[in-house]
């Protein structure tokens, strides 16, 4: 595939297998030495090492009769047939509106006429969403056509043309365990598999070959877009390592649907995303995958309400205006709010819609004290009524100067599913990218990939998961600039903007931080063992690793017992913490430590 731009530069070189694209990543790293803060300019030259064959990719859904998975199922199909359809203010043809990827542009740089802006999607080789194959299961046994038309989304002119490709399309049966969703859901639970949990385990890693083989496709990613879970308490023993979580699914303990297809889907090689807030990612999933060298990420698309909300406190805050309450509202009638009507599952929501603040406040001292941050509400209501078209209201109230107030609201109306599929989309696609992606340094030539924890999928999340110690990061720009400039390090690298000294260590490039890479060396500050950067996780080389000044960035401690990623807790950040080093060579993804919330 030719190429939509060709980056001429000494550090860029393109083979028939590879684009290879060496890039010097600048940074700071900030050191308290006896009461003095000290900003101490560092690099690190990467070389990035992109393969260009896109492959035939498979996504199987978790969920697929729902009002996501049809709809985006749907989109797939309507765009690769270039349907078109009439409605009462005209005819409307298939798009991907709302996909970063596929509908938003970035500044490749400035020639005789000004910016260049090309589309996301052509930074680098990646699969296009119209050649994408639907599978997947649900616990409802509609077909997809019948499901497409139980979620009322599409209008119907369309569904018409897409009937006959969509009846063909039945969701395999599925996990279910009443207990993790609604009671509500029973009613529709009637293609469920039977058995002792290792078997049903066993069956979804069946049907992975199965759809693999049947369909072509060169490889498979899993996503979870069925009904919001209640949390899972972490249990030592239960679900606190790799090997007692495994154990666990052999005794038929308390695993939640959305962990065991993780585990089925790791121990069959395909990455794993979580699009409802539960913690699916217990410890011991995170480790399976840091062992598997799989990739995980989540949780809870971000989609409406809550994107709004992290550019709204961004943009206040970052104008040195104190917001002091922050209420979001919001009913709707469709099936996810059916199952969030119930309490445990409401409040798996209630968590991944109300800590996206916490790091704009978190990195505002001059506003807030230590234990000072807004009010915040969150109200989900189940009217069915208005369906698919949820309705969000939200009042955001600051202090200004000279005790003023400053009150804005907000109402907004939108189909959810239709501002969840595209997301849906790119985070496939994006995880795929990454799947393609290696990198090394001078001083670590041997080439590697990213962490387990693919948390440069935060601009697409509520509640991004990362490594234990990688800062999670809300603002949503900072967490589009990251991927821009991951993508850009391997694609267009001249054109990357290099992290501004001083820059925050939330999200940009803080090596480790949300995907970017790991990187060893460069830093001024050898350390002794145990020396901290507050700055950003940076560590002296620890145990097993060669001893000496260079000091690797590391995407999270060594696992001190449980390995884990942080899931955005209520209370995430990016405080110091005791860091180690990854020995030189390891190729084993450095997971995070548990920082789940218990099950609130
Ligand atoms: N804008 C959005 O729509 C949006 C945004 C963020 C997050 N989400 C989350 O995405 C998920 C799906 O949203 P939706 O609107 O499609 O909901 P939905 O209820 O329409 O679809 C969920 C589907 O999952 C199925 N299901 C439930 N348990 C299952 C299991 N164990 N195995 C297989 N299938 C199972 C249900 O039968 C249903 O068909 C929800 O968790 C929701 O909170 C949605
Ligand atoms: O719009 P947003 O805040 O990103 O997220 C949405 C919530 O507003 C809605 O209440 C919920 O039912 C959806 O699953 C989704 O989570």
């Amino acid at each position: 595939m030719a190429e939509p731009f060709l980056v001429e530069s000494p550090d860029v070189t393109y083979s028939k297998d590879f684009i290879e694209a060496k890039y010097t990543y600048s940074t700071v790293h900030v050191c308290k030495e006896n009461g003095v803060t000290k900003v101490r300019p560092c690099s690190t030259r990467f070389t990035f090492r992109t393969g260009r064959q896109v492959p035939r990719l498979g996504v199987m859904l978790v969920g697929w009769g729902g009002n996501n998975g049809t709809t985006v199922t749907a989109a797939v199909l309507a765009n690769r047939l270039g349907l078109s359809w009439m409605t009462k203010t005209g005819r409307k043809t298939a798009n991907y509106y709302g996909s970063l990827l596929q509908a938003s542009t970035v500044c490749l740089g400035t020639g005789p006429s000004g910016d260049v802006y090309v589309p996301f999607r052509d930074l680098l080789p990646m699969v296009h969403p119209n050649d994408i194959v639907f599978d997947g299961w649900d616990i409802s046994s509609l077909n997809l056509a019948e499901a497409m038309r139980r979620a009322e989304v599409l209008e119907w002119p369309l569904q018409e043309q897409l009937w006959p490709h969509m009846e063909k399309m039945k969701p395999r049966p599925s996990i279910y365990i009443p207990e993790f969703i609604a009671a509500n859901q029973e009613e529709r639970a009637d293609n469920v598999l039977r058995g002792p949990m290792a078997q049903q385990v066993e069956q979804i890693r069946r049907d992975i070959r199965d759809f693999k083989e049947s369909s072509g496709v060169d490889k498979v990613i899993v996503l979870w877009t069925a009904n919001t879970e209640r949390f899972c308490d972490i249990v030592p023993g239960l679900n606190d390592t790799a090997d007692n979580l495994l154990r666990a699914i052999e005794r038929g303990l308390e695993v939640s649907p959305s962990t065991l297809f993780a585990v089925a889907s790791i121990l069959e090689g395909c990455a794993y995303i979580n699009g409802s807030p539960q913690n699916t990612f217990v410890p011991g999933a995170v480790e399976l995958a840091a062992q598997r060298r799989v990739f995980i990420g989540g949780d809870d698309f971000k989609s409406g309400q809550t994107k709004l909300k992290s550019v709204l406190v961004d943009f206040l805050v970052g104008a040195g205006l104190k917001t002091k309450s922050i209420v979001s509202y919001n009913h709707l009638g469709n099936n996810d709010g059916k199952n969030l009507s119930a309490p445990q599952q409401f409040r798996s929501k209630e968590i991944s819609k109300s800590n996206v603040v916490d790091d704009t406040v978190q990195a505002n001292p001059v506003l807030y004290g230590p234990q000072d941050k807004p009010d915040h509400c969150v109200v989900i209501k189940y009217v069915p009524y208005v369906g698919d078209s949820k309705r969000a209201l939200d009042e955001y109230t600051s202090e200004i100067m000279m005790g003023g107030t400053n009150t804005i609201v907000i109402h907004n109306t939108c189909e959810d599913s239709l501002l969840a599929s595209p997301i849906i989309l790119d985070l496939a696609i994006l995880t795929e990218l990454c799947q393609r992606i290696s990198f090394c340094t001078e001083a670590d030539p041997e080439f590697q990939g990213f962490h387990s924890v693919l948390s440069i999928l935060a601009f697409l999340c509520k509640a991004p998961l990362v490594p234990e110690g990688s800062p999670v990061v809300n603002a949503l720009f900072r967490q589009r600039s990251c991927i821009e400039n991951i993508l850009r390090y391997p694609g267009a690298p001249s054109a990357a903007s290099p992290v501004p000294a001083g820059a925050p260590t939330g999200l940009q490039g803080v090596p480790g931080c949300q995907g970017v890479p790991v990187p060893t060396g460069g830093c001024p500050d050898p350390g002794g063992a145990g020396a901290q950067c507050l700055g950003c996780p940076v560590a002296p080389v620890g145990p097993g690793g060669t001893s000496g000044s260079r000091c690797v960035l590391v995407t999270g401690p060594v696992p001190r017992g449980p390995g884990d990623a942080q899931h955005q807790g209520p209370s995430s950040g990016g405080s110091p913490f005791p860091i180690h080093g990854v020995p030189k060579g390891s190729k084993v993804p450095v997971p995070g430590v548990s920082q789940h919330p218990a099950a609130p």
